[in-house]
């Protein structure tokens, strides 16, 4: 391998609490929430066809007035409590906030910059009531912070080339630590930190700073969970250096899209981060094209966890706090479900079994979860178990514990036994649903 010395600092998953801990959330919340709300993808009456946290990119957005939005932000409506109730039925177990997006407006009152909560008329320190409802809740909170900050003075894309653009690049570099430093200090229950805007060249070559820091932030707070997506190596390899070892805690690639296979996830951790429209993080008052419904955001959520990943749902609330009636409407389909089914997710991983077509296998101990998106027509849920693999003891329904009988289907193949669950005919259910199976290890 090539020797590295700002490549991956550890090999495989972490093993200690606090990663295990992440790991068994199964469901997280992510909340993309600013200035850029109060435009919602519009501008003097004009539809933004972007995403609406990257409005202030549009050549029909004048800085200047994107630049001054903030002095307008009085989210009136904004109510912690109910957002954090609302996330908790949903049957989140951590949520991501933007504290600081591209624009760089933070929703703390920083000191490193006047570009904060503190300086309009709302004044009062959003990212603290955020937190603190959501650990009332005891949902976990983790702080996305984008190293992109286009308000920033120091701040560029491309690499510095003039004495005087190193000299603002290193004071952008100091001023993205304190402010990290600051975060860390300031909201101490934070469990880590969701990185991006890190694709600049600019930041991708500060390859020891960004090591550095890397290394100050998980020293102030022991168990800190950094993503895959804070630093690149020496050679500009980003995610995974240049062995192909994954850096950070857990992979943060998965960005609106999913592994297709557990192949894909190349034994680390990582997690999906999903909008409900196409592509809309923050607020956009007119979503076009297609808007996924609780089955579709249901079958990814348990897909994720199927090949041992977190399933993040993003919400974006309007410029007065509120969120918006699509998003509230599938908070509760997806509580609704998770009430009864949340066992075949919370602590959940993946099993080695060959995947069906009727949906997804998730494991916990001695039940192995089968999730029944697409129904067979005959009833019948083909289970292929490789020899010397664990064996099935009984199967109900998860809801009722109905008993499901297993039917041997022979053994076509010298390396596995074939099985097929039996759904009854009289069952009917609207909605994906779960027979749970009791298994031993083959003796
Ligand atoms: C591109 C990009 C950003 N990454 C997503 C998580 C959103 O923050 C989007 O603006």
């Amino acid at each position: 391998s090539i020797p590295l010395q700002h490549g991956a600092h550890r090999l495989g998953k972490r093993t200690d609490a606090e990663m295990q801990k992440w790991r068994e959330h199964g469901l997280g919340q992510f909340i993309h929430w600013g200035v850029y709300a109060i435009a919602g993808g519009h501008w003097q009456g004009k539809y933004y066809p972007g995403a609406a946290e990257w409005i202030r990119s549009w050549e029909e957005m004048p800085k200047d007035a994107y630049d001054n939005l903030y002095k307008e932000f009085n989210p009136t409506d904004f109510d912690a409590k109910q957002w954090a109730k609302q996330a908790k039925y949903m049957g989140a177990k951590y949520m991501i906030i933007t504290t600081k997006h591209h624009d760089g407006f933070c929703i703390w009152p920083s000191k490193y910059t006047d570009y904060t909560i503190k300086n309009t008329p709302y004044k009062k320190d959003l990212l603290r009531e955020i937190v603190d409802a959501y650990d009332k809740e005891g949902i976990d909170v983790y702080l996305y912070f984008s190293i992109i900050d286009w308000h920033e003075k120091g701040y560029r894309s491309a690499i510095p080339e003039t004495a005087e653009e190193k000299v603002a690049y290193e004071e952008f570099k100091q001023f993205t630590r304190n402010q990290l430093i600051e975060l860390l200090t300031d909201y101490p229950t934070a469990k880590g930190l969701w990185f991006d805007g890190t694709w600049d060249k600019a930041w991708i070559e500060q390859v020891q700073f960004a090591d550095d820091l890397e290394k100050e932030m998980r020293a102030m707070r022991p168990g800190l969970i950094i993503g895959s997506r804070f630093r690149a190596d020496e050679n500009g390899k980003r995610h995974f250096d240049s062995n192909g070892d994954l850096m950070g805690d857990y992979e943060q690639g998965w960005e609106r899209d999913l592994p297709n296979s557990i192949a894909d996830v190349n034994g680390n951790d990582w997690d999906c981060v999903m909008t409900i429209p196409e592509n809309q993080w923050g607020y956009h008052s007119e979503w076009r094209g297609y808007v996924k419904t609780s089955f579709d955001l249901i079958d990814m959520l348990v897909r994720s966890v199927s090949m041992d990943g977190n399933f993040v749902l993003n919400f974006g609330p309007d410029g007065k706090g509120n969120i918006r009636p699509e998003e509230t409407k599938l908070a509760k389909e997806i509580g609704d479900w998770m009430k009864i089914n949340s066992e075949a997710i919370y602590g959940c991983s993946y099993v080695n079994l060959k995947k069906q077509g009727w949906g997804y296998f998730t494991r916990k101990d001695n039940k192995i979860y089968l999730t029944v998106f697409n129904r067979p027509i005959n009833n019948m849920l083909n289970l292929e178990i490789a020899k010397g693999g664990v064996k099935p003891v009984k199967a109900y329904f998860l809801s009722d514990k109905k008993g499901v009988d297993i039917v041997n289907a022979g053994r076509n193949k010298q390396n596995s036994s074939l099985y097929n669950l039996v759904i009854p005919a009289d069952f009917i259910s609207g909605q994906p649903f779960v027979i749970v199976l009791e298994i031993s290890q083959s003796d």
